[in-house]
């Protein structure tokens, strides 16, 4: 599924009323149609609504909502907030048609004695500002919705919450924004959606369909995309009937110091649950006997060190290697890392103390190859990469990077985002707060693994084994509880992921 910028989405509108038996106005009544479809099914009986519009085409959508609504029985107050001169021509067809209904109450907002009052009780929908904002909320629009975010009521933005940027093009000011409990977007996602910061400015976030021209969505271009089952289902390889372990690949894990034994034993597992053939895995000396019973299936080579990695026999035999779980920041260990990088052949995947290593030996980036996968949680990455101040800054920087190292970028996070060594970036749409948990980052570890020793291409393996590992996780907390959600039992779970994306 594309995210595509405002400005994209504007031309998709204007396809659409062009090639389509629908007007401006026609298409403005479906997304408000559909908003209010939505709202009819949530918001109890007796409610009293206040409807909010700016002078744009999401204040038209507001307008239409309100007459929707009193239309339902509901009693709904509008108040419009003309934030400019102009108002948008089907803003006021909107307005006319609500102001033909008898009783329709609709007040012009001109100044701070004229705002509303409003209960906690009370249902508000924001149709200030939507994906037409250019800049930081001012004057009169801010005190509007400061009100709203202290009122204590339940808060429906249409499209976007006003006051955010639709592309996350400039840094928001939570005061200056409203706070929304829903926001219901049309027909796309839209990317200031996905940043952490963002969370208590758009709430829980829905996608509606206004039926926008599909080939004008097709034909738009963009470098995001969000990951649906059906983009992921189609990923996955068919097992062939006659396959032997062979055909699955042998994988390199390498990890685990002292104290730090269990990312490995999880990563190992976890990579065994997503279908490699052979596991070896390297770990020191003192860990030996712990792999060898919490994971028979795996081979084990140990270190000539006790408690740390030291030196790892890099041969043609595995398929991949996976380096990085528990491994520690030890000087020798970091010798290892280089040595590993710089005669590796195979595709890697890189996690968690190798990035750590990296980002304190920054002239090991030069050794990574093209068939490398890097999986940093934002601490991680802005270690290797520098400080960023907002999650878009980072999404950049972390494009910037996957473009100059040419390698493939798993910045982990709530939306996961898998970014190519072209800046295409695909967005997880599957996981959930239970996963933020010890040891979730090393399952990851464990079934990118895998794929990658099946011979996966990087980029599909990523984002193949992103929507896998959450889809365990949504799998698991369906069936437990977030809070009872471990990485071990994240794994117990793989077996059903891996079972949903399969064809019928
Ligand atoms: N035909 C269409 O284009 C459709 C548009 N739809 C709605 O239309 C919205 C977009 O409408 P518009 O493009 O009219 O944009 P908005 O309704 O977001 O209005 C923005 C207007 O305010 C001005 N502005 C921007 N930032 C400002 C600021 N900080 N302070 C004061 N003024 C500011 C802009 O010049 C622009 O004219 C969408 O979010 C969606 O709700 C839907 O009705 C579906 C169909
Ligand atoms: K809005």
């Amino acid at each position: 599924m594309k995210i595509l910028s405002a400005n994209a989405i504007r031309k998709v509108d204007a396809y659409t009323i062009e090639h389509e038996p629908v007007s401006d106005y026609g298409l403005m009544q479906r997304a408000a149609g559909a908003l209010t479809e939505w709202l009819l099914e949530r918001i109890p009986s007796g409610t009293h609504v206040v409807v909010l519009a700016g002078s744009g085409n999401n204040g038209g959508d507001a307008l239409v909502a309100a007459r929707l609504l009193m239309l339902s029985g509901f009693s709904v107050s509008t108040y419009c907030c003309h934030h400019q001169v102009t108002v948008s021509p089907t803003c006021i067809i909107a307005k006319d048609a609500l102001l033909a209904i008898p009783d329709a109450d609709c007040k012009e907002v001109a100044g701070r004695d004229f705002f509303p009052r409003i209960e906690s009780t009370d249902w508000v929908i924001d149709g200030l500002f939507g994906s037409g904002l250019n800049r930081p909320l001012q004057g009169l629009a801010v005190d509007c919705v400061q009100l709203v975010n202290r009122s204590g009521a339940t808060v429906v933005a249409i499209d976007v919450p006003s006051g955010l940027p639709t592309d996350g093009d400039f840094v928001v000011d939570p005061e200056l924004c409203i706070h929304a409990t829903y926001t219901l977007t049309f027909q796309l996602p839209k990317l200031s959606f996905l940043f952490a910061e963002h969370e208590l400015l758009t709430g829980e976030w829905s996608v509606l369909d206004i039926g926008l021209n599909r080939n004008a969505i097709e034909n738009a271009e963009t470098s995001f995309h969000m990951i649906t089952h059906d983009d992921a289902a189609a990923l996955l390889h068919q097992r062939a009937k006659f396959a032997h372990k062979g055909h699955f690949g042998h994988a390199l894990m390498i990890g685990g110091s002292r104290g730090k034994i269990g990312a490995v034993v999880l990563a190992s597992r976890a990579c065994l649950h997503s279908g490699v053939g052979l596991l070896s895995v390297h770990l020191p000396q003192g860990g030996e006997l712990v792999l060898h019973t919490a994971v028979p299936e795996a081979m084990v080579e140990a270190d000539q060190n006790e408690k740390y990695v030291t030196h790892v026999e890099i041969s043609g035999k595995h398929n991949a290697v996976g380096i990085g779980c528990g491994l520690g920041t030890h000087p020798q260990t970091a010798k290892a890392l280089e040595d590993i990088l710089t005669r590796a052949i195979c595709p890697m995947v890189i996690d968690a103390d190798a990035l750590n290593l990296i980002a304190t030996h920054p002239e090991l980036k030069s050794l990574l190859s093209a068939n490398t996968i890097v999986t940093p949680h934002p601490v991680e990455f802005d270690r290797l990469a520098g400080k960023s101040s907002s999650g878009a800054e980072r999404l950049e920087n972390a494009r910037q990077w996957a473009v100059d190292h040419q390698c493939v970028v798993v910045l982990k996070g709530a939306y996961t985002a898998v970014i190519n060594a072209l800046g295409e970036v695909w967005f997880n749409s599957t996981g959930n707060p239970g996963m933020a948990t010890a040891g979730s980052g090393d399952v990851l570890t464990g079934i990118l693994l895998a794929l990658l020793a099946q011979d996966y291409d990087p980029f599909d393996a990523a984002r193949l084994g992103v929507y896998l590992h959450g889809l365990a996780g949504d799998l698991a907390s369906n069936a437990t509880s977030q809070e009872f959600l471990t990485a071990g039992v994240l794994i117990d779970f793989l077996g059903s992921a891996f079972k949903k994306m399969q064809k019928e």
